[in-house]
């Protein structure tokens, strides 16, 4: 059997490989329970064997104990995911079912850009941010507040005046094109780790567990939603929402716009579609959101999202691999 020695270098080796795996491309080569589990063998072998214990060890990791993972938040209210349209087809049909339901016969809609970064909710308290979460399965994501404080265009205290107690804004954390390459140059220059596209840089890098590391990665954000509202009231429509947001200190898309009916709608697709080439950073298609608050309350939700709001993604792109 492997000595003390070898066995604290396999799971060195284990623990190090899925730990870089999970932090800078995001993807889960053990789960959670078998990491901690090999952490904590490596932590019960250095405290027999002393001698064993070397600087870049694991356990050594700032705060002591390798922190295997965030803490976990319970989303009050769930983050969902949306309902794909690929057709213009589908997309009068998404346009009918609601005109029909409301008995209406134009329908206003705010439409935005989908980036292509990572989901994430912001939670304010008496205008001053106080946690940070990714989306996770929708009702649990990971506290990422640090990290989130990192980054620059995110509000610590909000702007402006005459927001409710409890502020939750949802939006999306991505990496601008200019800063990804700029990424890329440093990494092949440096002998680093040259990442793949820049969603994965984003989530790569809010969920590395060091917020130096992960400051060393320019991030952005734009809110596009609200979660959980106490004590006090935002504006009817979700349009004005935005604009709201927006004094209060939030970057919101200037792509935003409000349109009518299913023409509108498609015409702000094939808009968008043809400046995509041409924008600061990914997008992966567009959102159509009913824009008042009444009328998204009666549409309410199908399984996990909303009948409300649809997106329309565009036709896969190959990746600009690099
Ligand atoms: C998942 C998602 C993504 N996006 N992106 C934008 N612009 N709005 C937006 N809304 C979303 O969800 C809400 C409609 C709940």
């Amino acid at each position: 059997s492997p000595s003390p020695a070898q066995r604290a270098e396999i799971l060195r080796r284990q623990i190090d490989e899925a730990g870089k795996a999970y932090y800078d491309r995001d993807e889960q080569l053990i789960p959670d329970a078998e990491y901690d589990r090999l952490v904590r063998e490596l932590e019960a072998l250095e405290q027999a064997h002393p001698e064993l214990v070397n600087a870049d060890s694991p356990t050594q990791r700032v705060g002591g104990k390798a922190a295997s993972r965030f803490a976990e938040v319970r989303h009050a209210v769930p983050m969902l995911s949306l309902g794909n349209a690929f057709s213009d087809e589908e997309v009068q049909d998404f346009v009918r079912r609601i005109s029909e339901r409301l008995r209406r016969d134009t329908v206003r809609f705010s439409a935005e850009p989908k980036l292509d970064g990572l989901a994430i909710s912001l939670r304010y308290e008496d205008g001053r941010f106080v946690q940070g979460a990714t989306r996770g399965d929708g009702t649990t994501g990971e506290d990422v507040s640090a990290n989130l404080r990192q980054i620059k265009v995110i509000p610590h205290t909000l702007q402006g005046s005459g927001w409710p107690q409890v502020l939750e804004v949802r939006g999306e954390v991505y990496m601008a094109r200019a800063d990804f390459e700029a990424y890329n140059a440093d990494a092949r220059l440096h002998e680093g780790k040259v990442l793949a596209n820049p969603r994965n840089a984003a989530a790569g890098s809010l969920r590395q567990l060091d917020p130096k590391m992960s400051a060393r990665r320019k991030l952005s954000f734009y809110a596009y939603g609200i979660g959980e509202v106490r004590g006090g009231e935002l504006p009817p429509t979700h349009s004005a929402t935005l604009a709201q947001l927006k004094e209060w200190g939030f970057p919101v898309s200037e792509l935003c716009q409000v349109v009518e009916g299913g023409e509108g709608l498609l015409a702000y697709y094939r808009d968008i579609a043809e400046r995509r080439d041409g924008l600061a950073f990914d997008i992966d298609g567009v959102v159509y959101k009913l824009d008042d608050r009444a009328g998204q309350e009666q549409m309410g939700f199908v399984s996990r999202a909303p009948r409300w709001a649809i997106a329309h993604k565009f036709p896969a792109q190959e990746q600009t691999t690099t």
